[in-house]
Order: structure tokens, then sequence, then C-alpha cells
């Protein structure tokens, strides 16, 4: 009897401290003691077949700002661009701090860029953003940089996966090596190779890994996650988390002994990020300066610019494919525009975008169809404020879930419809497009990304590489190769709806010289 009554005074409790503190949050549905909405939401999005579709239902019910709690954390969704716009630009420092609890801290711990918070968090993301700029980021440097790999990595597998006739490979793989190649160079001066047994055993795990990272991992907290009892579970989510910063650790020490024996020796600059920040780590102690910057940041920054720079590009480069492959009357209209701006003499330059509106329409339009995160990352409201008209108190999370937008029938009328021409048709339409986040915490490789992604779709389409054939190729390049998948075309529907992270599908490709 003393139990039942104890039970009910703490249900009671739970129950009107729920109620108190649903007054100040956004409209949501009704959570329950302990769990929260978290039934609701496993029942949505199994029934709507995902993650996103499943927050659709809530939107549905309670307009474009809403709160779902997660266990006992509320977590407020923004599900429209002028509302996130408002928060997160007009108002951007009370919607600019980062949540990390779970998954996000698992490793950094506070540190790195993308879970770390104030003054830290300013100095790093500072220190990266001048550091990449200053090896090419939005300059032609980079623009060098990207068209090496791509002409090394073809030429590897001209020599590596040369079959009846064409270049045949699987999509993901070779955009892993490629992206991880571009990188790697500019972190630490090098590139991955096909064999290299380390990359392989990253790139395998990681896709096991991030395939399993859920909303769960983003907001239990880190104890939990490394007790005994979550074993069965983080084993397999983090370990490939611990194997990269195994990798980037052991990296900076080779680095550092490499100097320390003179065997490498860094130019005023640094080649790379790391000497960029072991200059910085010495300066400051030289002029006594009480510095963040020390070996064991340098791993977490490294570790956080490998992770965000990484599978992001590769992901949408393999989307990027996956789309083209369906829709070869896009493949051709490109054609046509390149052909026009290059003269079919030369390969493509970033300069050459404001010439190529069509080529830009396309890569906004797989970037809105890939729409990668199914969940974005969240902040953390520091202060009470208000969202649309509703009240946000502090401590509640919140975040602007992109594929929501992306996806809003609103603004992207037949939303399921690969369809580049919107964006030429509206021109508004693309400033509604915000693949890499809004406000002070959006990404911060978005130039990085943003060139590999024009370079690498002109390959995709083009395959510019002629190099790598024997024949020599007197017209346009872009007219001189196609590519082709190998069996059926894939399908534009991710296998992870309910992962953290939407993987394209597994396909191989083909690039084949076409007959003039
Ligand atoms: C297609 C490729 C990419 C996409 C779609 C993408 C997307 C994003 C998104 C959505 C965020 C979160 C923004 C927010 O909180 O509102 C983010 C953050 C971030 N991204 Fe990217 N990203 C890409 C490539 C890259 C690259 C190449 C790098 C590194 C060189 C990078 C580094 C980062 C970092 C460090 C953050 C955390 C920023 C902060 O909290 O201050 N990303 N990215």
């Amino acid at each position: 009897m003393i139990l039942i009554l104890i039970l009910s005074a703490i249900v009671a409790i739970f129950t009107v401290n729920l109620w108190r503190a649903r007054q100040k949050l956004p409209k949501g549905p009704t959570p329950l003691p302990l769990i929260g909405n978290l039934h609701q939401l496993i029942y949505n999005a199994w029934k709507n077949g995902g993650i996103v579709q499943g927050f659709n239902e809530f939107k549905k019910q309670y307009g474009n700002v809403f709160t779902i709690w997660m266990g006992p954390i509320p977590s407020v969704h923004i599900a429209d661009f002028d509302v996130a716009h408002e928060t997160h630009v007009k108002r951007a420092n009370t919607f600019g701090h980062r949540f990390s609890n779970g998954g996000m801290d698992y490793i950094r711990e506070g540190r790195g860029i993308i879970a770390s918070n104030g003054e830290f968090w300013q100095e790093h993301r500072r220190f990266a953003l001048t550091t990449l700029r200053n090896f090419g980021l939005g300059r032609n440097i980079m623009e060098d940089k990207i068209m090496e790999e791509y002409r090394y990595r073809f030429k590897d597998f001209k020599n590596t996966h040369f079959k009846n006739g064409g270049i045949q490979v699987n999509a993901s793989s070779c955009f892993d090596l490629l992206v991880g190649s571009i990188i790697n160079q500019l972190l630490v001066s090098e590139r991955f190779e096909q064999d290299n047994k380390e990359f392989e055993r990253l790139k395998t795990s990681l896709a096991k890994g991030l395939e399993k990272v859920s909303i769960f991992e983003a907001f239990m907290p880190v104890w939990v996650l490394k007790s005994k009892l979550m074993r069965w579970r983080t084993k397999t989510t983090f370990e490939p988390f611990d194997f990269i910063f195994g990798l980037v650790e052991r990296g900076i020490q080779k680095r550092v002994s490499a100097i320390k024996n003179g065997t490498h020796i860094p130019s005023e600059e640094g080649e790379d990020f790391v000497d960029a920040f072991l200059i910085k780590m010495e300066k400051d102690k030289n002029e006594g300066i009480q510095s963040t910057f020390d070996l064991e940041t340098l791993a977490v920054d490294l570790y956080d610019l490998w992770l965000a720079g990484q599978e992001t590009t590769s992901t949408t480069l393999t989307w990027a494919c996956a789309c083209l492959l369906n829709y070869p009357e896009v493949v051709k209209e490109i054609r046509k525009e390149l052909t026009e701006v290059t003269g079919g003499t030369r390969s493509l330059s970033l300069t050459d975008r404001p010439k190529t509106p069509y080529l830009g329409a396309t890569i906004n339009e797989i970037q809105r169809i890939a729409s990668i995160l199914n969940v974005n990352i969240f902040r953390l409201m520091e202060e009470d404020s208000i969202i649309e008209g509703q009240p946000i108190s502090a401590g509640a999370v919140l975040t602007t879930q992109l594929a929501m937008l992306h996806t809003d029938e609103k603004t992207f009328k037949n939303h399921t419809e690969f369809r580049p021409e919107r964006f030429l048709e509206n021109n508004n339409l693309e400033k509604r497009l915000i693949p890499f986040g809004i406000g002070k915490r959006s990404c911060l490789g978005e130039s990085l990304a943003r060139a590999e992604l024009y370079l690498a779709s002109e390959m995709c389409v083009f395959d510019t590489l002629n190099e790598f054939f024997s024949f020599q190729i007197t017209g346009n390049m872009i007219l001189d190769f196609d590519f082709e998948s190998v069996g059926a075309a894939p399908r534009i529907q991710t296998p992870t709806p309910f992962a953290l992270m939407k993987r394209p599908p597994s396909y191989d490709i083909r690039f084949i010289p076409r007959s003039k």
C-alpha cells in the first residue's frame, strides 16, 4: 500500500512538473513521464516509413514548430524556412549554442568545432576557417587540388578496375576514396590508396556505425552510452569513431616525431592543417598566452573536420550519381550547357559557375533530394525566448529539420520529383534550400563541399579525364564519355530512413568512352 502511495506521488510530481514545463514550450503531443513522446515518435516513424515522415505527422497536427519530448528532454523542431531564418539568422546569438550530449560528446567532451561552445568554439572555428582559406578554400588552389585528386583517382581506377571497355566501380567506394583523399591532403598532406587496409576498415565500420546511430544516441547521456549495460549497442555504433580518433592521434604523433627528428620541416604557414595548428601552439607558448591549442584539442579538431567533411560530401556525390543515372535527359541538358561554356576543349573551372545555371540547378536539386541528414544536429537554448509567438524555455534543445524544409510541398511542389528546372523557374527557391544548415553554426566546410560537388558533378557526367584512356580526344571531352549503372539503375530511395544520416543505396557504376 505504501509502495503504491509512493509510486502515485512520484508519478503525480512528474506529471505536474511536465505540465508546468510544457506551458513554456511550443505545442506538441502529450508526453508521458520518463519516456516523453518517444513511443509516438517511434510509432509515427514506423507507420510512415521514416523519421522525416514521422516528424511530418507532428507538423500536420501542431504546425511549423513543435515539441517532442525525447525521454526527459524537450526537443523543439522547426519545420519552416521563415521561422528558421527569423530565429537562426535574425536572432543568431540566442539560437546558436550547440547541444552536445550523448554521441556528440562521446569523444569530444566539449572540445572540437562541432560540439563545443563559447570562446573555445569561436577560436577553433575561426582558426579552422582561416587555415582552410589559406590552403586555398574558395580560391584556385583548391580547384587544382580537387582536380589533381580526380585525375589521380581515375588513373588508378583505370589500372585496377578497367573491364569490358570501361571503368567499373562501386559508386560510394569511388567517392569515399576521392573525398577522403581531398580532405586528408588538406589536413595531413596524405592521400588514401585503394589497398589501404586501415581506410577500408574505417569505411566499412563507419558505414555500419552511421547506419546504426539514431536519435537515441543523440539524447542519451555519455555515461549511459559508456556503461556496460549499453555495450551491446555502443560497440558497433561507436567502435568506428574510436578507430578514427586513434588514427588521428597516431597521425599527429607521427608528425610531431618527424618535426623533432628533422624529417619534416614546416614552411612559415605550414603545409597543412596539422602544421598550422602546431605553429599556432608554438606561437601561443612563446607569447605566454594561456592557450586552448594543444595536442589533444588538435586531435579533436582533426577528427571533427574529417568526420564532417568526408561522409557528407561522399554521400552527396553518391546520391548525385544515383539521380543522374535515373535522369539521362538531365545529363543531356548539362552536356549541352557545358559544351557551350567550355567550347568542348577544356574541363570546367569554378569560375564558370555563373555561366552554368543548369548545372547549378541540378546540384541544388541533388542536395534537396539527398537531404543527407534525416535529423539535423541540435542546438541548446540558454535563455528563455519566443519562437513563432510561442514560448521556448532555457534548457530545451532545438533544431531546424532540413530534410523537412526540403520536402515541404508548399515550397517544393511535387517534392519527390527530381526536377532541376524548378530552381530556374523560381529564383527565390535557392535561398530556401539550406543543406549546409543556417545561422552561426552553419557548415564550416560549405565552400570546399560546393567546389567538390561542382567539379565532381561535371566529372560524373562527362568524365573529363581523357588522359587515362589511350586515345587522343580532339573534340569536347563532355561528348566523349558516358556512364551507366551496372544492372538496374539505383532507386532514389534510402535504405536508412530511421538513422540520423540518409544514406544512398549501394550500386556499381561504369564510366565508358562515348563513340563519336
Ligand atoms: C555536402 C557536404 C556537406 C554537407 C551537406 C554539410 C552539412 C552540414 C550541416 C547541416 C551542418 C550543421 C549546421 C547547423 O548546425 O545548422 C554542418 C556543420 C559542420 N560542417 Fe558540414 N557539411 C558538408 C561538408 C563539410 C565539409 C567538407 C567540412 C570540413 C571541411 C564540414 C565541416 C563542418 C563543421 C566543422 C561543422 C560544425 C560547425 C559548427 O558547429 O560551428 N562540412 N555541416
